[in-house]
């Protein structure tokens, strides 16, 4: 039993453990939660109800789960004058799977991301989130419905290590200075006023990814991986990221996958007509076919021809941006669910793709359907497929009764707009 300081596990349930790398999920498993800040107290009080509801109704009061309250962010620091208190991480790593609502940071100054400090802390290295589309979900574009993706960002380096030092101070100073006369460095436009940001990209980190995505895509039977990076810019970092993913897919995938540095050896050793053989010879197999695109491109061929782009895997930054502009083509930011992970030791935070939306803050107003997706995969993820299956029932036949928060209402003809916690009543009336 871990030690608490300031706040204690509920006295009913027992822990989540992880025994010969699968995980063993009592029936009434402990949970912390985080309620987040912003308009996360609203989602997370509506979308407790819907997970214990679905659970009831499925399990028949065999399975329950005993809800641990953590603290991070305002709330923490509120209650314990911290923003991250100790015991939180210590009921995080016990616990092994848990769900939060989005934390505040402020920009340009003040303390640093607290999302980013849990991700670092447990070293959950990957952030994945699926996107795909709910039947008649308003959306900006003619075919969302061909949109069926699961991204796979890496979690733990690139420029959001926050290695970067501020204009004017001594370290940055010191750090031109080194790179200027030790290094050899002369590119730096305006040295005098320049902030420094520095960005790890690893091979280590790199290989853990881009396996947990071809694992992935394994599994599901998808059909490809796509490496999205800035390789031609950033040569060492992005573009390393390519290579290193495609030589682990060689090494430790050979007879599962096919990737297009293959293709392109074959082209330049015996010409396109024998590597596209060679490529259509391996998905008539059943091979994945793992390949690369760069990130600008990305972003308009997933407007331009969607279906074909399945698994991605990506670094920090470019995940950052993917993850909200395919959240928006199938309809917002309000039903983008998301799980921080880590495959080797089980630890799991699950969250919404979005923000605390501040302006909306305790006005009952936004969807809670990102974290109630985001609970659907908590629940696949520690097996119970029958409560996520239900939720996620509910959720589609509530959007097709056009029962709906202010985000889709807003572009919907006919539609009842309700309040969060409605919302949330509607899809446990429809579970
Ligand atoms: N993992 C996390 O905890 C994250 C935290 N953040 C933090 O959140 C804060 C606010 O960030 P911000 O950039 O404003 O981004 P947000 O994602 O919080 O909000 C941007 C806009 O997205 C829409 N939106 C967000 N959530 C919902 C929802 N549940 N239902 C419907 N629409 C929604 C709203 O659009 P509209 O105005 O059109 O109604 C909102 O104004 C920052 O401190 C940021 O750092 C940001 C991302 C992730
Ligand atoms: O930590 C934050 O405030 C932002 C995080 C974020 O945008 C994300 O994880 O998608
Ligand atoms: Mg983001």
């Amino acid at each position: 039993m871990p030690q608490f300081k300031q706040f204690n596990p509920p006295a009913q349930g027992e822990p989540i453990r992880l025994v010969d790398g699968k995980l063993n999920v009592p029936d009434h498993p402990i949970i912390p939660f985080i309620e987040g800040d912003g308009t996360g107290p609203d989602i997370w009080r509506a979308s407790q109800r819907v997970f214990d509801a679905a659970v009831e109704k499925v399990y028949g009061g065999r399975r329950k789960i005993a809800w641990y309250e953590v603290y991070a962010g305002e709330k923490a620091f509120n209650l314990f004058q911290e923003w991250l208190p100790e015991d939180t991480l210590t009921a995080l790593t016990e616990y092994i799977v848990s769900i939060k609502g989005p934390l505040t940071t402020p920009v340009g100054g003040g303390i640093r991301s607290l999302n980013v400090a849990l991700r670092q802390e447990l070293d959950l290295y990957v952030c994945q989130r699926p996107v795909r589309y709910f039947q008649g979900v308003p959306s900006p574009v003619k075919h969302p419905e061909l949109v069926d993706m699961v991204i796979f960002r890496e979690n733990s380096e690139d420029i959001y290590a926050g290695v970067e030092w501020a204009e004017g101070t001594p370290e940055v100073k010191k750090v031109i200075e080194f790179l200027q006369k030790e290094m050899g460095v002369k590119k730096i436009r305006f040295p005098e006023t320049s902030g420094i940001g520095i960005k790890p990209v690893s091979r280590e980190g790199t290989e853990r990814l881009v396996r947990a995505a071809i694992e992935y895509a394994l599994r599901h039977k998808r059909k490809s991986v796509t490496l999205v990076h800035k390789g031609n810019i950033m040569k060492f970092t992005e573009g390393a990221f390519k290579n290193w993913g495609y030589e682990l897919a060689e090494r430790e995938y050979a007879d599962k996958t096919f990737t297009w540095a293959q293709y392109d050896r074959i082209k330049a050793e015996r010409g396109q007509e024998a590597a596209d053989a060679a490529q259509k010879e391996a998905v008539a197999a059943g091979k994945l076919i793992i390949k690369d695109v760069i990130a600008d491109a990305f972003l308009q061929q997933v407007l331009t021809r969607p279906a074909e782009y399945d698994v991605i895997a990506t670094m920090n930054l470019n995940g950052d941006y993917i993850s909200d502009a395919l959240a928006a083509q199938v309809g917002g930011i309000g039903i983008a669910p998301g799980a921080n992970i880590n495959y080797v030791t089980g630890h799991a935070v699950f969250e919404a793709t979005h923000g605390t939306a501040p302006k909306y803050a305790g006005l009952d107003k936004v969807n809670p359907g990102s974290v109630i997706l985001s609970g659907v995969m908590m629940f696949e993820y520690m097996g119970w497929q029958e409560a996520a299956d239900a939720i996620t029932r509910a959720l589609e036949r509530t959007i097709a009764d056009k029962v709906v928060t202010y985000d889709f209402a807003r572009l919907m003809e006919g539609a009842k707009e309700v309040k969060t916690s409605e919302f949330a009543d509607a899809i446990i009336a429809n579970l």
